[in-house]
This record gives structure tokens, sequence and C-alpha cells, in this order.
């Protein structure tokens, strides 16, 4: 076994581990970067990517069926479902090289491909070599939850790591979980033609604002997407083709395939964390504000820190450990401004606090401003009418934004950058948004703030008067 000592050891080269690698060896850092699967991880390989790229592929048969309104006849499109995934896997292909072996041993990188696992707390070992390292980072993401519902061992499933490869379209597919991953998918999938039922336990897109949430279900439901809430599974039983499953109540749902969506679980199999000294708990790596676990060595960064999952906060991550280990610059992190978008039909997007947790933080020291997409004049004209923005307002500065619509996604960048910068509402309402916008709705619904104070002012009214009198 041979050794090798460097500055930082990265263990996954997905979208944190990546970033810190690149970030790291450009500044002059020794970097070696591990990675056991596929160089990419998760976003590129089975989640961000191959989800987006199916969602597009699905919009495109959506709007065949759509144009009634527009005065274009509307036809039920030929989905070729293989063709689909081609489209899929030529999305990964162009993007592949960006995160490739050969782009990051170009930056000088090491790079070895192999599972890692730590040998003590200050050396990990991987591919035949042994590795000391200043500093280590875990950058090893998260894999789909297999809950433990009776049956399960016997039932064939998919997951978002399989998913993606399946080339014949599913008759009627099934989805446990009714979180971002099985509605994008469950709207995806009936879009290109399949029937689908999503089980929820509770309630679906329960992480977001249920008032907007309610918005993207029933579009989901006019698709002829079910939805079941609050439905708890008892039992899964059947083989290919032929799936069942069964409800507290008694129900039986049966199906031709099953997806499990049900949350995720951190990946730490055999890291061997215990010979490094460093604590984990089933959300993840222990770490603080700082993402240093219990060995002051070792860091966490991206799903494996048992936060928020998401790749943004993987690349926010990455940013905060490189000034620590790479600068040796103290660095925190915060959720305060950290968005999050699921790209449904309409799209539900948030960033800060929702309504609710505004006025249980704030009380009546908060606003809520509310503006909806049937007064924006672009949201007409492109017949997208539905969907609302809420902003959360505390002394004149926005705590949080909530979007459901056309665009959300691009839209609550706006209100990331407000609330990141501390910025004041009047700040929105002075910019001048291009006319006709969606971008529009947000320099409105920080205008309707302001509003009572120009609008329903008897001082200001008085002293309007006065000045109209002595106006030459
Ligand atoms: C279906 C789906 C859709 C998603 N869509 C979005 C989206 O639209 N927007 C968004 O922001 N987020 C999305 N996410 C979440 C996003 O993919 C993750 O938050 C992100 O990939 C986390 O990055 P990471 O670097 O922490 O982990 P990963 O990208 O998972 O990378 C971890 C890497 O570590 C490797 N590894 C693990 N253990 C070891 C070991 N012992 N030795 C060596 N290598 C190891 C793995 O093979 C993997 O390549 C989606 C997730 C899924 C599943
Ligand atoms: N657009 C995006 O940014 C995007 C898209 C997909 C995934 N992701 C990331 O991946 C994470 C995981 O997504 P997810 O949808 O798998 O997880 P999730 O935890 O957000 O949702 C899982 C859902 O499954 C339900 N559930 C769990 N066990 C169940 C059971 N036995 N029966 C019925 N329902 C059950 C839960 O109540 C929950 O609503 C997300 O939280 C997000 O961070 C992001």
């Amino acid at each position: 076994m041979s050794l090798i000592t460097t500055d930082i050891c990265i263990i996954g080269a997905g979208s944190g581990g990546l970033s810190i690698a690149a970030g790291a060896v450009q500044m002059g850092a020794r970097v070696v970067l591990i990675e056991g699967g596929e160089m990419g991880g998760d976003c590129l390989n089975a989640g961000c990517i191959p989800s987006k790229a199916l969602i597009a592929a699905a919009k495109a048969a959506q709007a065949m069926r759509d144009g009634a309104r527009f005065g274009i006849t509307p036809t039920e499109p030929e989905v070729d479902f293989g063709a689909v995934k081609d489209h899929v896997a030529r999305v990964i292909e162009t993007i592949a090289p960006v995160d490739s072996q050969e782009r990051f041993e170009g930056l000088g990188v090491r790079v070895i491909r192999d599972w890692a696992k730590f040998s003590g707390p200050d050396t990990v070992e991987a591919g035949g070599h042994r590795i000391k390292a200043r500093r280590f980072v875990i950058a090893t993401g998260s894999r789909p939850l297999v809950p433990p519902i009776p049956g399960v061992d016997t039932v064939p499933y998919l997951t978002n790591e399989t998913i993606f490869g399946l080339r014949d379209r599913p008759a009627h597919l099934l989805i446990i979980g009714g979180g971002p991953i099985g509605m994008e998918m469950a709207q995806a999938h009936r879009r290109l033609g399949c029937k689908v039922t999503v089980i929820e336990g509770s309630k679906a897109l329960g992480h977001d604002d249920p008032e907007l949430s309610a918005i993207v279900l029933a579009n989901l439901r006019a698709e002829g997407v079910e939805v079941l809430e609050g439905a708890k599974v008892v039992a899964l039983s059947g083989q290919a083709g032929d799936i069942t499953v069964a409800l507290e109540d008694g129900r039986q749902v049966q199906g031709t395939h099953l997806l499990l969506a049900a949350g995720r679980k951190v990946h730490l199999d055999g890291l061997n964390l215990e010979v490094a000294g460093v604590k984990h708990d089933g959300k993840g790596v222990t770490v603080g504000a700082d993402l240093r676990s219990t060995n002051r060595r070792v860091y966490a960064v991206g799903d494996a820190a048992g936060g928020l999952q998401f790749t943004h906060v993987a690349g926010y991550h990455a940013g905060i450990v490189i000034r620590q280990i790479v600068l040796g610059l103290p660095a925190k992190t915060s959720t305060r401004h950290i968005p999050w978008v699921t790209y449904t039909d309409p799209e539900l997007a948030q960033v800060g606090l929702t309504e609710a947790a505004a006025r249980k933080a704030h009380g009546t020291a908060v606003s809520v401003l509310r503006q909806e997409f049937a007064h924006n004049d672009r949201a007409q004209a492109e017949g997208k009418p539905v969907g609302l923005l809420k902003v959360m307002v505390v002394k004149g500065r926005p705590v949080g934004a909530s979007i459901v619509g056309p665009q959300a996604g691009e839209l609550i960048g706006l209100w990331a950058f407000a609330i990141a910068s501390r910025a004041k509402l009047s700040a929105i309402a002075g910019m001048v948004a291009p006319y006709p916008t969606l971008g529009e709705i947000s320099k409105r619904a920080a205008g309707a703030y302001f509003s009572p104070k120009l609008f329903d002012n008897p001082t200001l009214k008085g002293f309007v008067r006065l000045v109209q009198k002595v106006l030459p």
C-alpha cells in the first residue's frame, strides 16, 4: 500500500466534493479526490439533471395537449419512451465532461476511483493507497431510503438510481412518497402517458406553504395524477408488472411499477467513521455551523452533513469549507437565505421563512404581501394565470418569500438575493422591471407594501392639496 501525503482529501466527487476540489486546487492546495461510483454524484447521474431533462420532455408532450386556449388544435402526442430516455442520457453526457476525472486531473487534482474508508483519525485508505491529509472532507451524499414496509424485500421496485434507465413506459406507476422526488416524477410520467398514483403517508409537498402546495396538487390532479394523502402503507406484494400496495384503511392500490420516493438516507456506509472519531446519527455526520465534525481534521458537506439536501447547498457548503481549510479563515453556515424549488408545473419555490414560520417567529410584527399571477399581464398572455407570490416582511425587510406559478424557480432568485443581502423592500419597489415580464410581480408585491402609506394617507392628501394650490 503506497502512502500519499496531501493537504486536503475529499471523499465523494458529487456536487459538494467537486466544488471543493476545483476551488482548493486552483488556489494552490494539494488535493486528493476519491470517488467510488460515478464522477458527478447524484445530481448529474441520478438526480437533478435526469429529472429536469425528463420534466422538459414531459412539458413538450403536455404543450401538444394544451393548445386549445391559443386556438391550436390539441392533439394526444405519441411518446417514444425509449427516445425520451435517449434525450435524458444525452443531457447527462453533455454535462459530464465538466465533472470528469480528466478535467479534475487537468486541474491538478489526484483522483482515485475507489470506495474510501478511514483507517485512523488522519488517514484514509482507497485504491491501494493510504492517504494522510491535513484535512478531510466527507462529501458522500445520500441514497434512497427504503422504508421497512413488509414485503419490500420481495417486490421489485425502482428508485431515483434506476428509474431513469427504464426504457419501456410503465402502464401504471405507483409512487410511495409525495415529496419533491415523488411529485416531480409523478407529473412527468403522467404527461408522458403513464397512469400514476402517489401514495403519501402524510401531506404531499409537506415542506412548503400548504396554501401554495395545494395549488400544485390541484393542477396535478387535474392532469390525472391520483394523489392519496394520509395513506399509510402496511404491505407490498406482487411481482414485475403486477404490484399491490396495501393501505392501513383496507384499500389496495394496484399498478405495474413501483417507485420508492420516501426520503433519503445519508451515505456513510463502509466509511469506518468510528476509527476516525467522527460522530454521526441517522441524519448525517454531526457537525457545527462551521461544518466541522467531532474530529477537528474532518468536515462534512452536502447531503452528508445532514441538513437541507440540494445541489446549491452542497455548493454553498463548499465555499464555507474552502474558506476554513484552504485560507484558514473562520466561516459559518446559515439557512436563512437558502432557496429551494420543486420543478412541478406550476413550480413551487421558497426562500427564508414561510408565512407560518414567520408568524411563529415574529408574531404581529410580520406583514404578508400577496400578489396573484392573474394580475400579471405576461402570465395572462402566456395562458398561465394560476399562481401566487407571498412575501413575509418584518420592519421593512423581507424575511421570506414563497412562490407558486410559472417560472417560480427563476423568480425566487430576486428574493434569495434580497434576503441574503438584507435588502430593504424599498430597494425592490424602486427597481424598474421590464414590461411585460413575470418578474414584475415582485416589484408589484413590494409596491403594495408602500401603497397604503401613499394612497390612504390623510396627511399626505392635505400636503398634496397645499402643493397644488401654491405650484405656479
Ligand atoms: C431525483 C432527484 C432529484 C433532485 N433534484 C434536485 C434539484 O432539482 N435541485 C437540487 O438542488 N437538488 C436536487 N436533488 C438533490 C441533489 O441531487 C443532492 O442534494 C446533491 O447531489 C448532493 O450533493 P453531494 O455532493 O452532497 O452528494 P452526491 O452528489 O450524492 O455525491 C456523493 C458522491 O460520493 C460518492 N461516495 C459515497 N461514499 C463514498 C465512499 N465511501 N468513497 C468514495 N466515494 C463515495 C458517491 O458515489 C457519490 O458520487 C435531487 C435529488 C434527487 C435524488
Ligand atoms: N427540486 C429539487 O430541488 C429536488 C427534487 C427532488 C429531490 N430533492 C431533494 O431530495 C430530497 C429527498 O426527496 P424525497 O421526495 O425522496 O424526500 P422527502 O423526505 O422530501 O419526501 C418523502 C415523502 O415520503 C413520505 N413517506 C415516507 N415514508 C412513507 C411511507 N412509508 N408511506 C407513504 N409515504 C411515505 C413522507 O411523508 C414525505 O412526504 C428532498 O428533500 C430534496 O432535498 C430536491
